[in-house]
């Protein structure tokens, strides 16, 4: 019998959250295992889109459900997992609701189908409606802190999508021929939604897709003018391909050998050029001497979250703890290598204090080095420096603009 049209989407989207809840997966490592045998990209994406706008909006649904159930649904039954999904097409995606229970009730049989079928239509009886901005996770939300409300704005919706152009002078004309806008010269910002790869300038080589805030950490290390910068943990290479359009000679090294290979294709088509050195930071020793170094370290990644809502639900204390760990190995051997005068910077698109600011504490009071404070004026208007001279972005700056990632930078001269 033909299955009903839709429900592989729907099953998809299912199995990218059985992935990320209970497996702990991110929704990139899910997708292969769950989205392979979905036939066209219009389902992939539509299973992508159920899955995400799922996890961004978890805890507000999870309300709705629980109000509509006399006895609480364990968080791992399969009638919650469709009920949520059912919720994300209804409230978020906008699809009717004889179409949402047409498409994702047949991933349940006997009672428990009955059971979401009788919530899904308490709800939509009740006409409920959804808060302006997603809560976020009680966790989340406390270790986020005084930031918390105002990420959570910015994540109510996709980011738009970033560019960085290789030649800065070209941003007005790309900004006018590609209807982009733009915060600074060199970055422009695209509707969300646009098909970026398939755009006749992409095999052009001029841009890079790349978020905004994480397009600063490589802008406040300025103009290279020939010299010499190691970019540590450098791979797919969007902040080497900007330090090479920067004027650096750059050295890029990274462990992953998968991600070296993109980094490889994405400098053949943007035609920019480094030494590539694919080796574990922790057992390499560099043959030459930098004048400045890059660590944008490994991390937990929470300042994604617009574009990967699974960190929400995914990272904890005990995630963070692994990568302050990972990440002061990487500095101690990083700012050993580094000669006198050599600028250092390290950035993380983390959220997290333990990950940011004290790490900054932490290398201050562990190294011989001298902070070099960022500056208003290295910013674009509406971001500001803290008063130790670092930098913090999340998703609730620059609102006008569509906000951009979490990112922690700060610099230090040795
Ligand atoms: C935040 S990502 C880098 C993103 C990159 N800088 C960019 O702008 O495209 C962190 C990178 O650290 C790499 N990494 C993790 N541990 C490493 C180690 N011990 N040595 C070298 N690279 C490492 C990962 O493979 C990953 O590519």
């Amino acid at each position: 019998m033909a299955e009903t049209p839709g429900l592989p989407a729907r099953r998809g989207a299912l199995k990218l959250l059985d992935a990320v809840l209970r497996r702990g997966e991110t929704l990139d490592q899910a997708e292969k295992a769950a989205l392979g045998g979905i036939k066209g990209p219009a389902d992939r994406a539509l299973a992508r889109a159920i899955a995400g706008e799922t996890l961004r909006w978890l805890t507000d649904f999870d309300a709705l459900i629980d109000s509509a159930t006399k006895k609480r649904l364990p968080e791992d039954a399969k009638p919650r997992g469709v009920l949520r999904l059912m919720l994300a097409q209804w409230l978020r995606l906008g699809t009717p609701p004889h179409a949402v229970i047409a498409t994702a009730l047949p991933l349940l049989s006997g009672g428990p189908r009955r059971l979401a079928h009788g919530v899904f239509s308490t709800l939509t009886k009740r006409e409920v409606t959804l808060p302006e901005a997603p809560t976020l996770p009680d966790a989340v939300r406390m270790r986020w802190g005084g930031m918390a409300e105002d990420i959570a704005a910015g994540l109510t919706d996709p980011p738009e999508v970033d560019l960085c152009l290789k030649d800065a002078s070209e941003t007005a004309s790309r900004a006018v021929a590609m209807g982009a806008g733009s915060i600074v010269p060199g970055h422009l910002r695209m509707p969300r939604g646009t098909p970026i790869e398939r755009m006749p300038s992409f095999e052009e080589g001029a841009w890079w897709v790349q978020d905004f805030a994480a397009q600063l950490p490589a802008r406040l290390l300025g103009d290279g003018g020939g010299k010499r910068v190691l970019d540590l943990c450098a791979a797919p290479g969007g902040k080497t391909m900007q330090l090479a359009s920067q004027g650096w000679q750059v050295t890029a090294l990274d462990i992953s050998e998968r991600r070296i290979k993109l980094m490889r294709d994405n400098l053949a088509r943007t035609g920019l050029e480094a030494e590539i050195v694919n080796a574990d930071a922790l057992a390499y020793r560099p043959a030459k001497a930098f004048d400045a170094l890059l660590l944008d370290a490994p991390c937990t990644a929470t300042g994604t979250c617009r574009r990967h809502p699974d960190v929400l639900h995914r990272i904890g204390p005990r995630q963070i703890e692994e990568m302050v760990e990972v990440q002061r190995a990487l500095i101690a051997r990083a700012i050993d290598w580094l000669p006198e005068g050599a600028t250092f910077n390290y950035a993380v698109c983390s959220l997290e204090r333990e990950e940011g600011e004290e790490q900054a504490a932490w290398i201050d009071e562990s190294f011989d080095l001298e902070p070099l404070p960022i500056t208003a004026d290295e910013l674009p208007d509406g971001i500001a420096p803290t008063e130790q001279g670092w930098l913090r972005t999340h998703p609730g700056r620059l609102p006008a603009a569509g906000g951009l990632d979490g990112f922690f930078i700060a610099r230090w001269k040795k």
